[in-house]
């Protein structure tokens, strides 16, 4: 595991100046409440008498942060991923400043604008207005500055008609488009981002991409905590995995994202290649036709290992037939996993629409889905599967049959992949 920890991640030039560096970083925290608040009055005290800090465990204590290390540079997005309770607040929460660590430092160098929590720093018996003010001001602006981005403020945020109206009546989407308004308009040199993008429609979080782009070109640093590994993958150009608090990989975004998701299958103990086998039905509940196992296999038949983009296909539909029937169909809608709420299906295939009908006799069968190439994106998915007789009949449904998919290295920071070839016309063809 350690060869993927890069100490420096290096994507942009090496002369661009380390904005961000984190030095063997621990943190530790208490399970117990009570337990918490003497340890805490009793390290306060020993600092105040000029004691060290207890640097091992205590009782009920546990490391949420773990000798973590790394350096970012001006203009860089760090996408920062790990399991729930990896403890990617935590160190969020430790580079804004919010929480120390136990041992290590953190240096940063400008303005630090953390979007943590939901309308971060709002207090809500205030009006979205005296929130605007209150808001960029924590985060450095004069009251001539705020002034003068007002309007910017409200409009990125498209909250005109509620901007004067207390912000505990905003909806969530509404809370963290405001947050998210003010910290960029305070022209951050670092941005830490923790999860917010998750909410909001499509077409604001689209304009935060767009503005995040933008900021980064105009040498905005940020840090992006995100569930999905797409929205790591669009907008980072490095990245750090996360385990119980260990830093176990980072450096280049699609490496570190391939292994959070390896990790993500073994902990659903089921690899990308395993068949998937369900359940034998009983006479009263079957339909006549039922799913008996999902699998995938490759252009020469043989059950794939791994998926991956680009590469011929064929998802495998094993049934067994208690009767003849005509007319079956497949259909099949693929959900990216982790996907941000709204996104909706990646992909939907219905052998109805494509016309393709089947006769099955009694016994066992495998209906094919033969793709020439794969165009989904590397990321993790779930299908579900329907088999039925024309549109009228369902037979048996899998709601989630789960895979991921790898890239084949000429895919990045994109959606699908494209079938292609590339050539030169030259000399009189070329008009
Ligand atoms: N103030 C606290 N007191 C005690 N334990 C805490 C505290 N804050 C966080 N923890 C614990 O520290 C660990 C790391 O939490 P953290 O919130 O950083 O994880 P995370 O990776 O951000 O998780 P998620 O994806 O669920 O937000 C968890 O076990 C959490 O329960």
């Amino acid at each position: 595991m350690t060869e993927l920890v890069d100490r420096e991640i290096a994507i942009q030039s090496q002369d661009s100046e380390v904005v961000i560096s984190v030095e063997n970083v621990s943190k530790k925290f208490c399970r117990d409440l009570r337990r918490s608040l003497f340890y805490g009055v009793r390290d306060i005290a020993t600092e105040l008498i000029g004691g060290k800090r207890i640097e091992t465990l205590r009782t009920q204590e546990f490391w949420a942060l773990k000798d973590v290390n790394f350096e970012l540079r001006r203009g860089q997005a760090l996408g920062l991923v790990g399991a729930n309770g990896a403890g990617k607040s935590t160190l969020l929460r430790i580079i804004s400043g919010l929480i120390k660590p136990d041992i290590g430092t953190v240096k940063l160098k400008g303005r630090v604008a953390p979007l943590i929590a939901l309308g971060a720093g709002f207090n809500p018996l205030l009006t979205g207005r005296e929130n605007i003010y209150a808001n960029m001001s924590i985060l450095g602006l004069s009251t001539k500055e705020i002034e003068a981005r007002f309007q910017e403020v409200i409009d990125f945020a498209e909250i005109w008609d509620a901007i004067d109206a207390p912000v505990q009546n905003y909806s969530s989407g509404m809370a963290a488009r405001l947050g998210f308004a003010c910290a960029i308009h305070t022209e951050p040199e670092i941005l830490l981002i923790d999860e917010v993008l998750a909410v909001g429609d499509i077409k604001f979080k689209a304009k935060c991409y767009r503005k995040l782009h933008q900021l980064r070109q105009q040498g905005t640093s940020f840090v992006l905590v995100n569930h999905n590994p797409q929205a790591i993958l669009n907008v980072c150009d490095s990245a750090i995995y996360l385990v119980k608090g260990e830093l176990i990989a980072s450096g280049d975004t699609e490496r570190v994202i391939e292994k959070y998701e390896e990790d993500l299958f073994l902990d659903s103990k089921r690899k990308t290649s395993e068949v998937m086998y369900l359940p034998e039905k009983s006479a009263s509940e079957s339909f006549g036709l039922d799913i008996t196992h999902l699998f995938f296999r490759d252009a020469e038949g043989k059950i794939l290992e791994s998926l991956k983009s680009g590469e011929p296909t064929s998802f495998c539909v094993g049934c067994k037939a208690h009767q003849k029937f005509d007319n079956v169909t497949l259909h099949l809608k693929i959900t990216e996993l982790g996907g941000e709420g709204g996104t909706g299906a990646v992909l939907f295939l219905s052998g109805e629409n494509d016309e393709k009908f089947f006769e099955v006799v009694p016994g066992k069968h495998e209906i094919q889905l033969q793709m020439p190439c794969l165009g989904l994106a590397p990321g993790t998915y779930t299908m579900s599967i329907k088999l039925k007789q024309s549109s009228i009949y369902t037979f048996d449904v899998f709601e989630s049959f789960r895979f991921s998919v790898k890239s084949d290295g000429t895919m990045s920071q994109c959606k699908f992949y494209q079938p292609r070839a590339w050539q030169i016309v030259t000399g009189d063809r070329a008009e």
